[in-house]
């Protein structure tokens, strides 16, 4: 016995499915699921015009009208709504300048999903940890897909390299073998004395700004540390970026600067515009060329001379390696294959670039929510002096995470204060979301973690600061499989760098919070800035005083 079902108004395909060897609800939608491409073919609502929902087998078998599909009881499968469009600027002046407030504001107009169109590029956005979780999912449904042009990424495009390369670029396997064993916690542990001596390295230019009793811009301080750290890590080079008060980033940062500005305006030209000999696309080929030749010149230098290949198979190896690079270089997989060259110098140069701006973000706001939420910067401080800290103390990567309170806190940052909103990946087919959302092929849809990590309808008191509320056994775990926590992304495409961002956050705070009390100094409201990668505070002040007591050890 045939049975006719199809999608409501979205879409006029109608396909006669025979029944007969079907013997319950379950097995019906997941055939329907893949037919009519559900990502989560278990929501299959079925419906018709004359009886409404059809609740089992039987009334779908024995319905005289064709079956109609949905995925939520809100209504029929459709697009995502979103706000009316301009002629040429889309929704941009619905959107800026405070993206972040205007997605919330937009998703309790609208609901879950939005499409916008900003200056002729039409994205989705969610804010739904359910469907956040599909779209994160590598796989039948979606991808990461740099080299469409809206894609946020597209500009970046370098498919030799993790972060900005496709996921079925042939560099992506391979880097994704020798990447993520080079930044494992076991190797993060090992380099946690780069970390630490990094942190340390901005004692003095804190001293002194003290004695001159000035105010310091945390972005601007947080930047240096933040390159101070992944240069020591990755590459082994010291930046030297606080040999005092006003040293200004180091060539490579100022290289990467001016790269990815380039890279920007650059890519919103025409394709020819890029080939011109002169002007804009000659300088970014020129800095381009500088800046690999710097990494390439680090990457040489930090190799241990005459070190023997690293196999990829043993989990101890990157112990005996100086660095990242010194890793990276050296590891041999079962074939006794490395990287090839082209592929390590990409993936440095990833390495070095994701991994500054985002920490330094994250930091600038942990030292916000320190001087901002009161009580936290005293529990923290009672933490360490718990935890043995004295001034020397050598902190060591699982001493850090052994912190409750210190990993509650950054945590609750994160989710706060979110440095990543444009996490981006593309349908590779027409796919039916949770909550009846049909999104054509080949679209761009952005998890909009800020506004996942405060969804109203999921955290309780969204708004509050309050590193309490991963203090339940198993919770943080639990909201990341849920898809409401997922401040590295998820899934294949996720951070790989982030046993170095935490331990990073982690040390830098341990060792700046023991030696010194932070007090607001912002002279208005703090704002972040809404043209970059990452979300970042502009003008956020601070001003550090050397502590001369401490509290007691807590009995
Ligand atoms: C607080 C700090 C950090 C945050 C919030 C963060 C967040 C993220 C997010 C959300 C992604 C997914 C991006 C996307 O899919 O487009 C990502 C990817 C990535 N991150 Fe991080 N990250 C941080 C630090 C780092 C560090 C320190 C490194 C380097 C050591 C790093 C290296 C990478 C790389 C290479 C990828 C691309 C992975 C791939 O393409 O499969 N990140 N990060």
């Amino acid at each position: 016995m045939y049975q006719k079902f199809h999608l409501g108004a979205v879409d006029a395909h109608c396909l006669s499915l025979d029944l007969s060897a079907v013997d319950t609800l379950q097995q019906l939608r997941a055939t329907l699921g893949k037919l009519f491409s559900f990502a989560d073919p278990e929501s299959i609502q079925f419906f018709s015009p004359e009886a409404g929902t059809l609740p089992s087998l039987e009334a779908v078998k024995s319905s005289r009208a064709p079956v109609e599909l949905r995925a939520s009881q809100d209504g029929p499968i459709r697009t995502p709504p979103g706000p009316r469009e301009l002629p040429v600027v889309g929704n941009h002046y619905e959107l800026y300048p405070d993206p972040l407030g205007n997605y919330d504001r937009l998703f309790a107009r609208y609901g879950a999903m939005i499409k916008t169109v900003n200056m002729g590029t039409t994205i989705y956005h969610t804010n739904d940890p359910e469907i956040s979780r599909h779209v994160l999912r590598e796989g039948e449904f979606f991808t990461k897909t740099t080299s469409d042009p809206q894609h946020p990424l597209y500009y970046l495009g370098d498919q030799d390299a993790l972060f900005t390369c496709d996921s079925s670029s042939p560099a992506f396997a391979i880097s994704h073998k020798f990447v993520p064993p080079a930044l494992s916690p076991r190797a993060m542990a090992h380099h946690a004395p780069l970390i630490r001596s990094a942190a340390r390295d901005m004692f003095p230019v804190l001293d002194e700004l003290q004695q001159k009793d000035l105010a310091f811009n945390v972005y601007q301080y947080m930047f240096k540390m933040g390159g101070q750290v992944i240069w020591r890590v990755v590459v082994g080079q010291d930046l030297q970026h606080f040999r005092a008060v006003n040293t200004p980033p180091a060539l490579p940062i100022r290289l990467f600067g001016q790269y990815l500005h380039l890279m920007k305006k650059v890519s919103l030209r025409p394709r020819w515009y890029g080939k011109l000999p002169f002007g804009e696309p000659a300088s970014l080929r020129a800095v381009h060329d500088q800046l690999w030749a710097e990494i390439d010149r680090a990457l040489k230098e930090c190799v241990t001379p005459g070190g023997e290949p690293l196999p990829l198979s043993d989990p101890a190896a990157s112990l005996r390696a100086s660095c990242v690079a010194d890793y990276l270089c050296r590891a041999r997989d079962e074939k006794g294959q490395g990287l090839p060259r082209p592929v390590l110098l990409a993936n440095t140069v990833a390495l070095l670039g994701a991994g500054f701006t985002t920490s330094a973000s994250l930091l600038s706001w942990a030292l916000y929510a320190l001087v901002r939420y009161p009580g936290n910067q005293e529990r923290l401080l009672q933490e360490l002096v718990d935890h043995g800290a004295d001034g020397e103390k050598e902190w060591t990567y699982d001493e850090l995470h052994g912190m409750k309170f210190l990993d509650r806190f950054v945590k609750e940052t994160q989710r706060l204060h979110s440095p990543s909103f444009q996490t981006a990946r593309s349908a590779r087919k027409d796919v039916i979301l949770p909550g009846g959302y049909l999104i054509p092929g080949g679209s761009v849809v952005i998890s909009c973690f800020p506004s996942v990590f405060k969804n109203p309808a999921h955290w309780d008191n969204p708004l509050r600061f309050d590193p309490d509320r991963w203090a339940a056994e198993g919770f943080a775990a639990q909201a990341a499989r849920k898809g409401l926590y997922t401040p590295f992304a998820a899934g294949k495409r996720g951070c790989v760098g982030f046993n170095l961002a935490l331990a990073e956050v982690k040390m830098v705070l341990a060792e700046l919070v023991y030696r010194y009390s932070f007090e607001d100094a912002s002279p208005e409201a703090v704002v972040y800035d809404p043209e970059f990668l990452v979300t970042r505070p502009l003008n956020f002040y601070a001003s550090a005083t050397r502590r001369t007591q401490w509290p007691e050890k807590s009995s």
